[in-house]
C-alpha cells in the first residue's frame, strides 16, 4: 500500500544571521509513522521541527502539513498538530488537573482532566503539582499536554533525555500506543538506541543537511551488506537488559 505523506518539507532553510543552520533540506512524514530526526548537538533538528511547528520563521523553502501549506494555513496547522509545551507554562500553584483543564480553555476544546492523565498513566496524581513529579511523569505528563486538542501529529522533541532506563522503555511504550491510535508521531533524539527501538523511519541529520531517511532495518542491512563488522563480538544483551532484569520494569515515581 503506497503512503500518505502528512507533512512534506522541500528545500528547507534557515539562517540565524549568517549561520546555515538548516541548508536545504527535504522530506516526508508519513501518515501514522513514528519518524525520527536523528544527528548531533547542533544539527538543526529543534530547528526544522520549531518551523514544521509554525513556532519559527523559515528563510525559505516550502513546507505542508496536513495538506495545509505552512504560510497560509497556520491556523489550521496549529489545530491539527500536538506540540509539548514548555515547562515554564506550568503554572506552579495549579495541579495536573486544572493545568489540563487551563490548556483545554486555551485550545478552545472541552476534554476530561482524568481522561487524558488516564492516557499517559497519571490518575494518580491528578492532585499533584508538576515540579513534585518524577522525570518520567513530568515527561508523560507533557505528552498528555500533546493530546490535548485530539492532534492528526504530534512533535516530540528529545522525549527521554535524562530518564532511567524503565522510564525510556515504558515512554516509548506509550508513544507507540499513540501512533497506534492513529496519532502520527515525529521526535528527535540523539539515542541511536532508541531511535532503532522506536522509529518506523528515520531521517539522520547533520549540520543542516540530510545525509540519509530510511528504516532503521535498512540502514543497518545496507551497512552490514556493505561488509560492515563491529569490532566487539555482539552479544546477545547488553548492560541496560541486565539492569532491567535485575530492577524490573514498572516505573519508578521515587
Ligand atoms: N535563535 C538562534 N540564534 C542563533 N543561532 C541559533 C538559534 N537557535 C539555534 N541556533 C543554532 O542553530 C544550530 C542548530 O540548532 P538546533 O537547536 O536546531 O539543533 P539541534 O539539532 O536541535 O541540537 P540539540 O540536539 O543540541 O538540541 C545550532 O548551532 C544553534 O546554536
Amino acid at each position: 500500500m503506497a503512503q500518505q505523506a502528512i507533512i512534506t518539507v522541500k528545500d528547507l532553510v534557515k539562517h540565524y544571521g549568517d549561520f546555515k543552520a538548516v541548508n536545504g533540506i527535504s522530506f516526508e512524514v508519513f501518515e501514522g509513522e513514528i519518524f525520527g530526526l536523528l544527528g548531533p548537538n547542533g544539527a538543526g533538528k529543534t530547528t526544522t521541527l520549531e518551523i514544521i511547528e509554525t513556532l519559527r520563521q523559515k528563510t525559505s523553502g516550502s513546507i505542508t502539513v496536513d495538506g495545509f501549506d505552512i504560510e497560509r494555513d497556520t491556523d489550521s496547522i496549529k489545530q491539527r498538530i500536538g506540540v509539548q509545551l514548555q515547562a515554564a507554562g506550568y503554572y506552579p500553584n495549579l495541579n495536573l488537573a486544572e493545568l489540563i483543564d487551563l490548556f483545554s480553555g486555551l485550545y478552545g476544546v472541552q476534554v476530561s482532566p482524568m481522561e487524558m492523565l488516564e492516557k499517559v498513566a497519571l490518575t494518580d496524581k491528578a492532585k499533584a503539582k508538576y515540579k513534585d513529579l518524577s522525570g518520567g511523569q513530568k515527561q508523560r505528563f507533557s505528552i498528555a499536554t500533546t493530546l490535548i486538542n485530539n492532534p492528526r501529529i504530534i512533535f516530540l522533541d528529545e522525549p527521554t533525555t535524562g530518564l532511567d532506563p524503565q522510564a525510556r522503555r515504558n515512554l516509548w511504550e506509550l508513544i507507540r500506543q499513540i501512533r497506534d491510535g492513529g496519532t502520527t508521531v515525529v521526535i528527535t533524539t540523539h539515542y541511536m538506541d532508541e531511535a532503532e527501538e522506536l522509529c518506523d523511519r528515520v531521517a539522520f541529520v547533520d549540520g543542516g543537511h540530510i545525509i540519509g531517511i530510511d528504516t532503521p532495518d535498512h540502514f543497518i542491512d545496507e551497512l552490514v551488506a556493505s561488509g560492515f563488522e563491529r569490532k566487539k563480538q555482539v552479544k546477545a544483551a547488553n548492560l541496560e537488559d541486565v539492569f532491567i532484569a535485575k530492577t524490573g520494569k514498572e516505573w519508578r515515581e521515587g
